[in-house]
């Protein structure tokens, strides 16, 4: 085919669209996580860079060039995790094993409730788009069915596990006692203890939904983008899963928006965390035989 840019067959045709393929991976895995602001910085450095070389500003162009240079090696090293990322994300199996099923997500709410009634603590990460294997390898490897009498063991106070996070996937338990960064004792949520500045921390790095029952006030939390929400009942707890876990869209990027922007958060104890990916107007389809 003839175009303006001269002849392009279909191996061009294939290049464009491998490329573009991988650019919106690349997107995917940085979309909602922190490393998103780096990208952010990266384009405009390269904006400076391109309009520097057209302005003829050799000087500034050449230092630019360099520093991008050694750039590179720096985002390598800088990006390391969500490099291993998305090469674990690549070599996950795909399909129903990974997205939770409703009778899972049932389990994990009543278990919820029933520690969050005795005043059991409870630390629970639940995996979306961004592979926690990172955090998982911290604690240790399970692979079991979720269950409220599991759940429940797991974090029974003298169990060997009840300290830490528990990673799930899906509907199983990948990890038990897992250690997930703690967010900054000096920043927003500095009034907070240790396991509600971990699941901040957790799903201020990742897209994670992590989940939070406090040991002293018995209540129950969600943390998702870097924002502690308030606390919620059984019934809440059962919409939000819902919508942060079970409609989900695996590979979709989180929307912008008050939910998934840490930049937004005022006064996060008094926030809702809102599902991002459906709005409260829109119709909610129905979910049968494992309804929530
Ligand atoms: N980095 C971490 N990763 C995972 N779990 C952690 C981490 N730091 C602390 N925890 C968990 O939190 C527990 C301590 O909770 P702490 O009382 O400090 O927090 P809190 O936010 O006040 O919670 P609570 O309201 O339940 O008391 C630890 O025993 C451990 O199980």
């Amino acid at each position: 085919m003839t175009t303006p840019f001269g002849q392009i067959g279909a191996q061009d045709v294939l290049d464009i669209v491998v490329v573009a393929f991988l650019i919106y991976q690349a997107y995917l895995l940085v979309a909602g996580t922190r490393a998103v602001n780096v990208v952010r910085g990266i384009l405009v450095f390269a904006g400076v860079w391109v309009a520097a070389q057209l302005l003829g500003l050799t000087t500034l162009s050449f230092l630019l060039g360099r520093a991008g240079t050694v750039g590179i090696f720096a985002l390598l090293v800088l990006f390391q995790p969500e490099l291993r990322a998305a090469l674990e994300r690549v070599g996950r199996p795909r399909g129903r094993d990974a997205s939770a099923s409703g009778a899972a997500l049932q389990d994990l709410a009543r278990a919820m409730e029933r520690l969050a009634e005795r005043k059991t603590g409870a630390l629970i990460a639940i995996e979306r788009r961004t592979p926690l294997g990172e955090y998982a390898e911290t604690g240790v490897n399970i692979d079991a069915l979720v269950s409220v009498p599991f759940l429940e063991a797991l974090f029974a106070r003298n169990a060997p596990l009840h300290d830490g996070g528990i990673i799930l996937l899906g509907a199983r338990v990948v990890a038990a006692g897992c250690l997930f960064p703690l967010q900054p004792a000096d920043g927003t949520y500095r009034r907070y203890g240790t396991r509600h500045r971990a699941a901040i921390g957790l799903s201020e790095l990742t897209d994670a939904v992590v989940l939070v029952v406090s040991e002293e006030r018995g209540s129950m939390r969600i943390a998702l983008a870097g924002r502690l929400g308030p606390d919620l009942n059984g019934t809440e707890l059962r919409e939000q899963l819902r919508e942060l876990v079970y409609d989900y869209p695996a590979g979709r990027p989180p929307v912008p928006g008050k939910a998934t922007s840490p930049e937004t958060a005022q006064e996060p104890e008094e926030e809702e965390v809102r599902p991002e990916s459906r709005s409260r107007s829109e119709p909610r389809p129905e979910i049968h035989k494992e309804s929530l």
